[in-house]
């Protein structure tokens, strides 16, 4: 038997299918060596026998694609898992505001799928696929380590208060790291899913179909894990001189997992069927498109009779193999123009959705789920529904006798991303119902809290007049459309003062024991983050008291908020010797004003009266799950069987360039979700998802008469064709040939080593 017989293959043979090893199937990697064996040097004959490798079989699968998708499991556990914490260290830990950690996260998103191009040319111009996964995937390992170095805060905290000192140093290296892992997960994408395709043979179409699902399986399987585990391992503290949140352990696990990929992916490099890259062909087809367009300028009087396809000007310089494979790729390459559309709404999941959660309650009785965590339904549904399509309702459409086509399936899945977009603007309608009346740019909003001792008669100029009893407040918040007003209270003489409010914000009027001195504080104008809770005090007991985890808080004066995650939480309030505990359970997304009395230790913190300045989200997060089930039916629908069909369209030789387009449009997509952040603002949230939904509806419409004038075809078939026309042995022949001749002289070197150790 030729193949080497590696320990993991060892293993693999103990397995209770059959493993069986097919010949033939070496001539794969031969494709492209069209001088015949027997002509070539012998170095380079030794060389093409080093990448001559036959096929071990496993159930009809070829052993060679277990290493590979593990692999991919490990590398998107290695990705998901560092992208599920990026924000938060770019917020907390490099203290950039949410706008920029937004906008630096989704162009490292977007570049991390415009680099797919640059690792496709350089697999099937230069490298191979096989040696572009290597090399690209220590680089990529290489980044998430940098990435993991640079969060450790010691290294520059020379004064060792927690914070890093040389916040640039901190800044520069992370972006090292980011780099270099967009240049790696983005430059193997396109490689890892076409070199899988690659171990298939021809008689195994309808494994390599399972393949894809399988594939799709592990990316899910990966991301599901780490993005459950890596914020886990984030909230840790850990640190050499300081304890701090556990940010290297967080990236540091990715990197773990991406070496892990690598060496995985290598002890399966004796087994693998490897392509050879035909020299430079992206260059060849820039040329030949050039000379084309050329061309056919030149020509372009209409005494020149017309050609069929614009592309068959090139007719008189290059090789018709080259124009048809070209041609194969534009036609497909065009039939992707609208859809980065479907991936516009798909990435929102992950911002405008998690933003929906966090105005939603996560209460599921038995556990809690967090906004940021409604986006592991996406993975888990993946992992349910993929094997339910492939097995049940795909084969149930076939046998009803629907011709349920790549093309079509596509458009279908479309259609559910928009409907999922529908669902969403329903749930936004519901929740819109429940969210407080916040003021419009032009107006003001505010609040009265009464912290002297008698009830207050308040009048605010001109025409509002409210009685507020002591340690109470105003029923609601009081709408002004100007800014300037006047508040007199009827205490034993009158007090008048003037204010002015800020124009589209939310104040309350805090009236102390001494209402001489009351004054205006700014109040949350937005749900607070995350699902969060905003807290605050105003002391209304006669000294200094000290409430955990905030200052010190002088007598009449009024907290900052701080944010409180749901549940239950408990305050110690002290002042010298005395002390009381103050607990409240906190729902999801409320806001409160605690005002505490003169009696707080007497009542030992009972007589704390609470404020509420936003009511807690009420709509549940598990209305979201509707719109996540529709949006993962069409990513079903669309995305793995996009990865199929470009795989299948593509000629052998740009297979990787077409899965590189493929994952470009996914690069568009999450382009157009920056520009529509920054630039299209719509009032109303439901309105915006009404938008994308309408317009993803639109374009699959224009998808889907774009797909009927599509005809399949078979690459292999046409390719065999042109060569047959053009008098050339067809492959598969040329390739038997070469493959008897090394064979021949496998057993001729065989015969000769014996002979040397008898
Ligand atoms: C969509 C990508 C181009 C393809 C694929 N992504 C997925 O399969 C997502 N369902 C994974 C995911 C996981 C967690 C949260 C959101 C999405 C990929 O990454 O290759």
């Amino acid at each position: 038997m030729l193949i080497r017989h590696t320990p993991v293959l060892a293993a693999l043979t103990q397995l209770s299918c059959p493993v069986q090893v097919f010949p033939h199937a070496g001539i794969q990697q031969l494709t492209h060596t069209h001088t015949p064996a027997a002509s070539m040097p012998d170095e380079k004959m030794d060389e093409t026998k080093k990448k001559k490798k036959k096929t071990a079989e496993c159930c009809g699968y070829p052993i060679s694609i277990f290493f590979i998708v593990v692999n991919e499991f490990c590398e998107r556990f290695s990705y998901y898992g560092m992208r599920a914490v990026l924000v938060l260290y770019f917020r907390y830990f490099l203290l950039w505001d949410d706008d920029l950690a937004t906008s630096i996260y989704h162009a490292f998103v977007a570049l991390c799928y415009l680099t797919p191009i640059l690792g496709a040319i350089i697999a099937d111009s230069w490298l191979g696929k096989f040696k572009t996964i290597i090399y690209l995937s220590i680089v990529y390992a290489i980044g998430q380590v940098t990435m993991a170095v640079s969060t450790i805060h010691d290294i520059t905290d020379s004064n060792r208060d927690g914070t890093p000192d040389n916040f640039t140093f901190h800044i520069a290296l992370s972006m090292l790291g980011l780099i270099l892992i967009a240049l790696g997960t983005g430059g193997i994408k396109p490689c890892v899913a076409a070199f899988g395709g690659d171990q298939f043979q021809e008689h195994q179409s309808r494994q390599l179909n399972t393949f894809f699902s399988v594939f799709y399986l592990c990316i899910n399987a990966g991301s599901l894990l780490s993005t459950l585990i890596t914020p886990v391992l984030r909230a840790q503290e850990c640190g050499i001189h300081t304890q701090q949140q556990c940010y290297p352990l967080a990236f540091g696990v990715p990197a773990v997992l991406m070496v892990i990929s690598l060496v995985v992916f290598i002890a399966g490099s004796g087994m693998y069927v490897k392509t050879d890259p035909e020299g430079n062909i992206m260059w060849s087809v820039c040329k030949c498109i050039g000379f084309a367009i050329r061309n056919r300028f030149r020509h372009r009087s209409s005494s020149y009779p017309k050609r069929e396809h614009w592309m068959d000007w090139a007719d008189e310089k290059y090789d018709k193999l080259l124009i048809a494979q070209i041609k194969m790729v534009l036609k497909v390459l065009f039939l992707y123009i609208p859809l980065p559309m479907f991936w516009t709404l798909f990435d929102q999941k992950g911002s405008r959705w998690t933003l929906q959660a966090t105005t939603m309650s996560g209460d599921f009785g038995g556990f809690i789920l967090q906004p940021d965590q409604m986006q592991t339904v996406n993975p888990i549904l993946i992992l349910t529904m993929v094997p339910i399509m492939d097995r049940l309702i795909f084969p149930l459409i076939q046998k009803c006798g629907l011709n349920f086509s790549p093309l079509k399936r596509m458009t279908v899945g479309m259609l559910f991303a928009a409907t999922a977009f529908v669902s969403a603007a329903l749930v936004q309608i519901e929740i819109d119902k429940t969210l407080p009346n916040f003021p419009s740019s032009s107006e003001s909003q505010l609040k009265v809290v009464n912290m002297y001792s008698t009830t207050l008669n308040v009048t605010i100029s001109p025409s509002e007049h409210l009685l507020i009893e002591s340690y109470g407040s105003s029923a609601d918040y009081i709408t002004f459309d100007h800014q300037d007003i006047t508040v007199s209270l009827n205490t034993s003489n009158v007090i008048t003062k003037a204010f002015s409010l800020i124009k589209g914000g939310r104040q309350t009027l805090i009236i102390p024991s001494d209402p001489t001195v009351m004054y205006l504080v700014e109040d949350t104008k937005s749900k607070p983050r995350e699902g969060k809770n905003a807290i605050r005090f105003v002391n209304g007991w006669t000294a200094d008291l000290n409430i955990t985890n905030l200052d010190s808080i002088e007598p009449s004066a009024t907290t900052n908020y701080t944010l409180v995650n749901q549940g239950k939480r408990d305050f110690v309030l002290r002042h010298g010797e005395q002390w009381c505990e103050f607990s409240r359970k906190f729902g999801f997304g409320a806001s409160y004003t605690f005002l505490i009395t003169e009696a707080v230790f007497s009542s030992d913190c009972e007589s704390i009266v609470e404020v509420e300045d936003m009511k807690p989200n009420s709509v549940h997060m598990a209305l979201q799950i509707p719109q996540y089930f529709l949006i993962t039916t069409g990513e079903v629908m669309f995305s793995v069987t996009g990865l199929q069909f470009s795989y299948s369209q593509a000629p052998k030789n740009m297979k990787s360039v077409l899965q590189a387009g493929w994952l470009c449009t996914n690069a568009v997509g999450n382009i157009i979700v920056l520009i529509v952040a920054e630039i299209g603002k719509l009032p109303k949230q439901w309105a915006e998802y009404v938008l994308f939904a309408s317009l993803l509806v639109a374009v699959s419409i224009i998808f889907s008469i774009m797909a009927y004038f599509y005809t399949y075809i078979d690459p292999a078939e046409i390719e065999a064709q042109i060569r047959k026309e053009q008098g050339l042995e067809p492959e598969e022949k040329e390739k038997e040939k070469e493959t008897l001749e090394m064979e021949e002289k496998d057993q001729k070197n065989e015969q000769g080593v014996k002979q040397t150790k008898i």
